[in-house]
């Protein structure tokens, strides 16, 4: 099983995406995110993931935890991915290898070019709420070839630190 996380950088009426360059997800539109490392809390994670992807630094105190998906391939947990939303942070965003970052409205977030999942889930985010749910993929690997089956999603969660 991955754990992952996916940070979502709220400035205004606009929200921070990427177009994932490469690996899962290519060419779709998602917040920065990736794979929890060895000994790395999950704060810790979706900070690096953000520095890495699109080069801003964010306070680890100014990420709150959005969301807990667990996303599930033929029945079985594949990713279990913790979502952050922040309002701080310092520098410009700029293009890497992985990731290329772009302001978009968050009324006019490019829902047909993401996860199919994400239009359920990610407005609430972007509202300030909480999500927790679970939503299975059947019958592709990798995971971004797999179809979306069901879900199941709750708002207003509530996280233990
Ligand atoms: N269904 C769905 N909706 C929205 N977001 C995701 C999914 N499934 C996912 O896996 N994700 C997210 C979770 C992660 O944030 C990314 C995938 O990250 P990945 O590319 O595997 O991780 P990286 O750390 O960037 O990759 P490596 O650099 O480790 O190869 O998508």
């Amino acid at each position: 099983m991955i754990e992952a996380t996916l940070c979502f950088v709220v400035d205004g009426d606009d929200v921070l995406l990427i177009e994932k360059r490469r690996g899962l997800g290519e060419g779709w539109y998602n917040g920065p995110g990736g794979k929890l490392e060895d000994g790395e809390t999950l704060r810790e994670c979706a900070a690096r993931e953000v520095r890495e992807e699109v080069g801003l630094r964010i306070p680890l105190e100014a990420l709150e935890q959005a969301g807990e998906l667990t996303f599930t391939l033929d029945g079985e947990v594949h990713t279990v991915c913790h979502v952050f939303r922040t309002e701080t942070y310092d520098g410009e965003p700029v293009a890497t290898e992985e990731a290329h970052p772009e302001w978009v409205p968050i009324e006019d977030v490019p829902y047909d070019r993401m996860w199919d999942d994400d239009r359920l889930w990610l407005p609430a985010v972007l509202e300030g709420d909480t999500v927790e749910g679970t939503f299975a993929f059947e019958g592709g690997r990798p995971l971004d070839d797999a179809e979306f089956v069901d879900y199941d999603l709750e708002r207003g969660a509530s996280f233990e630190e």
